[in-house]
């Protein structure tokens, strides 16, 4: 298993990603990276021990902040942090989700401006190592004060409270961590204040996004080079010249990438209509727009996974406390806020180009809703009827869920959170879409499979049309994918397709020709 070194080089969304699926470990950068933590926590001791006055640890929380802690009960502050915001309701995030989560926030709390110490850092490792992973409640954050009530769960488990998920079981904090051979921590001045404080669920649940929305895009690619040779469309629409005309770089790789898949049917096949339908012709200016945002994407997302973002931070070079605004979660929001659009809107393309499919009078040539019925029994079979109108529901529902969340900003907290991110519903929303996404693509691979399946039986697309890409391709999608000649319920097939294609294992070869 690769490892992923935190304190040491900028962490990605692949790291995340890695972590999240357990295809790599967490470790703790030695020398500079702990010393920078420690650092930081004697800022804190200093503070303290000077009487100083500082957000959080020796002021009320939020608006309270102008409520003094008494000395002897600063101590206690944190928490009760923990406590009175464990208020999260809805699903709990997944074990993927929760790894993100914890990963992200080690990220920032290795930055070394957060105040905390390295035995807190290091159980947090710990945790990510052993997979002992804190039930987080998906609901309850307006993600500006970060993510305060879905990492106070993450807050309470280093200290021994609240549940988590421990080889198969559901147990507090404390028994998982003895379980395990490791102890839970008290939670010193400042610490349940950085761990809460900020943007790491929504930008966990990022990471994520991105990623699924990276394969949907390439997956996208995919299945109209196939539906293009379904309905023997005209694999001229994708000319290099076209690209070079308007040359947006992700566009121009959306078509590069159809225009290689489609090399030998363009070789050795003349269109059978001029200009195909927009769904078809278009289709790298709607993969293209969101090929061409997820730099954009990466960017932000990136920058907060390898960001302090709590407060107040401490200035490593002077000590100073630094009281600002970091937990605002503006980028990531817009950023999920775009995903899910150009995700809803790639579903949307899918969706028409199933349409085309199943209808004999756009389809040239294939049978009626790509039954692959033959002879008398064709009457009473129905082919990708049923699925198609499920794609409808399915698309419907991923375009419904693209109104930005940024926009709902409401002023909460008697007013001191008058103007929030909204960034963890956009985040949430934006899985949602791309799991919709995924099962749309799923009944687009099945039904392009099968068209093409259908006009190798007419013997209308040959193995020179079809090219050694395409034809790989078919061989490794067809394990998944079953050929439908009668009907047959199709659940189970959906299920298994779009759990791989969530997963990344529909891997591509795709050339950019
Ligand atoms: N820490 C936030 C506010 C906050 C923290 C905890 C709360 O319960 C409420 C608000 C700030 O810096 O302003």
């Amino acid at each position: 298993m690769s490892t992923v070194e935190f304190g040491g080089a900028r962490i990605t969304i692949e790291d995340i990603w890695n972590l999240a699926h357990r295809k790599s470990e967490a470790r703790i950068a030695g020398g500079d990276a702990r010393a920078r933590v420690a650092h930081s926590a004697e800022i804190v001791d200093g503070l303290v021990a000077s009487g100083a006055t500082v957000y959080g640890i020796t002021t009320g929380y939020g608006d309270s902040c102008e409520t003094e802690i008494p000395a002897e009960l600063v101590k206690e502050l944190p928490i009760h942090l923990t406590r009175y915001h464990r208020c999260g309701m809805g699903r709990i995030l997944t074990d993927e989700e929760t790894r993100a989560v914890l990963a992200v926030r080690l990220a920032n709390l290795m930055q070394g401006w957060s105040g905390v110490s390295v035995a807190l850092v290091e159980l947090l490792a710990a945790m990510l190592q052993h997979d002992i992973l804190p039930e987080i409640p998906a609901e309850g954050s307006v993600g500006a004060s970060g993510d305060l009530t879905p990492l106070s769960y993450v807050a309470a488990s280093l200290a021994g409270e609240s549940w988590v998920r421990f080889e198969g079981e559901r147990m507090i904090s404390a028994k998982a961590f003895a379980k395990a051979g490791i102890k839970p921590i008290t939670l010193r001045p400042k610490e349940a204040l950085a761990v809460m404080n900020g943007t790491a669920v929504m930008t966990g649940l990022a990471a994520l996004a991105f990623r699924r929305a990276e394969n949907l895009a390439r997956l996208a690619c995919r299945i109209t080079s196939m539906a293009t040779l379904a309905i023997l469309g005209n694999p001229a629409h994708f000319d290099k010249r076209l690209a070079d005309a308007k040359p947006h770089p992700g566009q121009a790789k959306a078509m590069a990438r159809i225009r290689g898949d489609l090399k030998a049917y363009l070789a050795n096949s003349e269109p059978s209509r001029i200009q195909d339908r927009y769904s078809i012709r278009c289709a790298p200016h709607v993969i293209g727009v969101l090929e061409d945002m997820l730099p954009a994407f990466r960017g932000l997302i990136e920058t907060e996974i390898n960001s302090a973002n709590d407060n107040p931070l401490f200035d490593p070079a002077d000590g100073r406390p630094l009281h600002g605004g970091h937990f605002y979660g503006g980028h990531i929001c817009f950023a999920m806020d775009g995903l899910k659009t150009l995700t809803a809107n790639v579903a949307d393309l899918l969706d028409r180009q199933l349409a085309l499919l199943v209808d004999k009078r756009y389809s040239n040539g294939l049978p009626q809703n790509l039954s692959g019925s033959e002879g008398a029994r064709a009457a009473i079979n129905h082919g990708l009827k049923a699925v198609q109108i499920a794609v409808s529901a399915w698309t419907a529902e991923a375009l419904k869920l693209t109104m930005p969340a940024s926009v709902f900003s409401r002023s909460t907290e008697c007013h001191n959170q008058d103007k929030v991110s909204m960034g963890t519903i956009a985040a949430r929303d934006a899985l949602r879409v791309l799991e919709l996404c995924e099962q749309v693509a799923a009944a687009s691979l099945m039904a392009v499979t099968q068209g093409v399946r259908l006009r190798q039986r007419a013997g209308e697309v040959s193995a020179a049309m079809l090219g050694t890409r395409l034809e790989a391709f078919m061989a490794e999608a067809g394990a998944i994918i079953p050929v439908l000649n009668g009907d047959t319920p199709l659940d189970a097939a959906l299920g298994r397709i779009t759990t791989a294609i969530r997963d990344g294992a529909v891997v591509l070869d795709q050339e950019e020709a």
